[in-house]
């Protein structure tokens, strides 16, 4: 297995213009692929859950060009559902924002498909959505285990009315029923019943919609109602924020061991709730200076603090790690969801803070780290998990090294990570 090592880190400083956000680019790119119009979309993502959705959306013959770099992506609009008469198999690999949203757009579409992915994405639950597109009538079967994909769709028209939607284990699938609503031919009513977790992709969805002209009664994130017998209609135009998760690395990094490092492509005003990150880091003792296209952090000495992350449990990985640097015990709560993503994020977590000598507690939906006195060298797994990888990169900013192990496992959301994570390194 391919690892990486990375020498002790004796500062870090820069600027780096974010790679786009992944949430934003498979949103842009289902809406712009389902609007009336063509859609220029830039600062697109390339990465594999984004090849994964223009792969799926190639397949369902959707007309598409993209730039050399596959940062800008011409596409035309269906003006409608998908249309496939021949029956289709989609490999969505292990892209929640592809096989979530897909699975109700496909729902509604004249296509007959399997949706297949890697073997993580069978063990993500997907039951909450299937149950509530079934209260539409969808015909939507499970090809192995109850409540995980594969699935089998065969869409066909549905006429819309009042569901409810399980809102506990994930928003994506909120997400998708909502982006398919005005799909259908009649109106709907979507009641959330248990928690909603990770609400601010919520906002990220309603924003989207509404830049493709669907606006969505929100009554208090408890239910939604939206109009049926609508199409999105091509912005023209579409600029992907940077990506607010990938940019906490490098905020936690200026945190611990700044030098200052400035972000750009999000700001004050973006849509993502991870850049709430920073407001993290400012409570735990860092300098942050936002504008509306940068957000930029400056080192202090931190200390733990003890929060409920449910609003950002992707950038809140990186608070994980982060902790080994402040004073004190760091409490990330009420995260249970980090057992259903790319790995049980919570035993993965806990398992790879134990090598390099921290103390962990870890519990059913939350996590307690307090730091050793000095780092030990790990050779830490990363589970296939992105964000794993990305997250025990920050160890290095210790007088201790720390390998990765299969460090290409960035590809899912940001390719180039270790090498703009160098560029902006002096060794010790
Ligand atoms: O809607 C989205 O783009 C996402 C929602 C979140 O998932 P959950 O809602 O499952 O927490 C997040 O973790 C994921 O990376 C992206
Ligand atoms: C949970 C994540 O991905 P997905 O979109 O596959 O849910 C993530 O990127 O941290």
């Amino acid at each position: 297995m391919k690892t990486l090592t990375l020498q002790p880190i004796a500062k870090v400083e820069g600027v780096v213009h974010l790679p786009g956000s992944k949430s934003i680019s498979n949103r842009a790119l289902l809406l712009a692929a389902l609007a009336k119009g063509t859609t220029r979309i830039t600062n697109l993502l390339d990465s594999d859950d984004v090849s994964h959705m223009l792969n799926a959306l190639t397949a369902l013959g959707v007309q598409y060009s993209l730039s050399d770099d596959k940062t800008v992506c011409d596409i035309t609009g269906i003006a409608g559902v998908f249309q496939h008469t021949e029956p289709l198999e989609l490999f969505l690999g292990n892209a929640g924002t592809a096989m979530r949203p897909l699975t109700a757009a496909l729902a509604v579409s004249n296509v007959d498909v399997t949706l297949t992915g890697e073997p993580r994405m069978y063990e993500r639950p997907i039951g909450h959505l299937v149950d509530a597109l079934q209260q539409w009538n969808a015909d939507v079967e499970y090809l192995q285990q109850k409540d995980y994909p594969p699935l089998r769709i065969r869409g066909k028209a549905l006429a819309g009315g009042k569901i409810s939607i399980d809102g506990s284990v994930s928003s994506q699938f909120l997400t998708a029923v909502l982006m398919t609503a005005p799909l259908l031919s009649g109106d709907s009513e979507i009641v959330i019943s248990g928690e909603l977790v990770s609400k601010p992709y919520i906002d990220i969805t309603l924003a989207l919609m509404a830049r493709f002209g669907v606006t969505v009664q929100n009554n208090n994130y408890q239910s939604f109602v939206v109009k049926g017998n609508q199409q999105y209609q091509s912005p023209g135009e579409f600029l992907v924020e940077g990506d607010a998760s990938s940019a906490s690395y490098f905020l936690a990094a200026a945190a611990i061991k700044g030098g200052t490092i400035k972000v750009t492509g999000i700001g004050k005003n973006a849509v993502q709730g991870d850049i709430h990150f920073a407001d993290a880091l400012e409570a735990m003792g860092a300098t942050v200076d936002w504008g509306y296209d940068y957000i930029s952090v400056t080192r202090n000495q931190l200390k733990g603090i003890d929060r409920d992350y449910n609003a950002i449990p992707d950038a809140a990985m990186t608070i994980a790690t982060t902790a080994l640097f402040a004073q004190g015990p760091t409490a990330i709560r009420n995260v249970y969801n980090w057992r259903v993503k790319e790995t049980d994020r919570l035993a993965a977590m806990a398992t790879e803070l134990r090598k390099v000598g921290a103390e962990v507690e870890e519990g059913e939906d939350y996590i307690v780290i307090t730091p050793p006195t000095i780092l030990k060298h790990a050779s830490i797994a990363t589970y296939n998990d992105h964000r794993m990888a990305m997250c025990f990169s920050l160890v290095a900013l210790s007088d201790t090294a720390v390998t990765i192990e299969d460090p290409d496992c960035t590809r899912k959301t940001f390719p180039q990570y270790f090498e703009v994570f160098s560029t902006l390194s002096t060794p010790a």
